[in-house]
């Protein structure tokens, strides 16, 4: 494998940021305008798990480049994959991730990969094993469309969506607030919104409660407060996610519905604007109130996965 390849998987650099998010907003002005970069290139756009926005705003990025892109729903209709090396593939495996991703690697130019956590198997999630073995067998450069871990194209649509709502010259206040949910959920989009916020050199409170707390890879420099409305006050910009437990790994410990933000809940935060990722589950993570009122960026975000994606192959195929 060529070691010098170049991917898309993680916050590498403030620099990086600043000009990934630059050529985005100049890609949501006139999208077209490099309609030719990517032509006779292919992207393939390889799912092990659900999507909408990741799924459909990378093709459109694709496709504004002029590249063609192809989906494989690896979940749905690939061959079983075994990920373990020196498996004895005797059960239910069909195909080794090796001999796949190297067929992937020799017919796309680009890779795109979504590859979700067990939650269950907390060393191999953390290592972001799946994805990783994506990144050994293929040969080709890789951009994450959500792994166990991050969820860069995703966070690097929150800043763009940041950059380009706040005019002030001070810097806003960010917090990131966990909100209840029906199932065990990945922390990836979590992590990634911490990491590039506070790589960004904003400031970041995130709040939960008690055995909420989140990987400290990700979130070391972070203001951490337990008490929501406290965190609140005066904030600019309101993520709201779910995740399940780090410590207990995978594990639901509270679906508390006060944690869910309301109108009341922002009532010491008259500017504050939400921020979710999407998919959302209505009145249990947010409330109606807030994601039909005028203080949701949730559609704005959506908007930006588009340029985001856009913005990152562009840069990969300048690589
Ligand atoms: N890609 C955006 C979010 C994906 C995932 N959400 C989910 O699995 C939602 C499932 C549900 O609501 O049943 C997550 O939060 O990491
Ligand atoms: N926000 C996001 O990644 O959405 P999908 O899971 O629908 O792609």
């Amino acid at each position: 494998m060529n070691s010098k390849l170049k991917h898309f998987t993680r916050f590498e650099s403030k620099e990086l940021g600043e000009q990934l998010i630059h050529s985005a907003l100049e890609y949501k002005l006139d999208p077209k305008k490099d309609h030719q970069k990517g032509a006779g290139k292919r992207i393939g756009c390889i799912f092990l798990n659900p999507s909408l926005r990741t799924r459909v705003s990378t093709q459109l990025a694709a496709l504004n480049l002029g590249m063609e892109p192809i989906v494989l729903n690896m979940d749905k209709e690939g061959w079983a994959l075994e990920m373990r090396d020196g498996a004895v593939m005797n059960k239910g495996t069909v195909e080794h991730i090796k001999d796949a991703a190297a067929v992937l690697g020799s017919y796309f130019d680009l890779l795109a990969i979504r590859a979700f956590p067990t939650l269950t198997h907390r060393d191999e999630d953390i290592n972001d094993f799946a994805f990783g073995q994506f990144l050994k067998y293929s040969g080709k450069p890789i951009i994450s469309l959500e792994s166990a871990i991050r969820h860069p194209l995703q966070s690097l649509a929150d800043q763009i969506t940041m950059k380009e709502i706040f005019a002030e010259k001070r810097k806003p206040k960010v917090v990131l607030t966990w909100a209840p949910h029906i199932k065990a959920i990945p922390h990836a989009v979590a992590n990634s919104f911490a990491e590039w916020t506070l790589g960004m050199g904003h400031e970041l409170t995130i709040t939960h409660p008690e055995g909420y707390e989140l990987d400290q890879r990700f979130t070391k420099g972070a203001t951490i407060e337990t008490n929501q409305a406290k965190a609140l006050e005066e904030a600019d910009f309101v993520y709201v996610k779910n995740w399940s437990s780090f410590n207990d790994y995978g594990k639901i410990l509270s679906t508390d519905p006060s944690w869910m933000l309301t109108e009341d809940s922002l009532s010491h935060a008259p500017k504050a604007k939400v921020m979710h990722c999407l998919p959302v589950r209505r009145n249990v993570e947010l409330s109606d109130e807030i994601l039909d009122g005028n203080r949701s960026l949730v559609q704005t975000q959506a908007q930006n996965r588009i340029f985001a994606a856009q913005s990152v192959i562009s840069y990969l195929l300048d690589s």
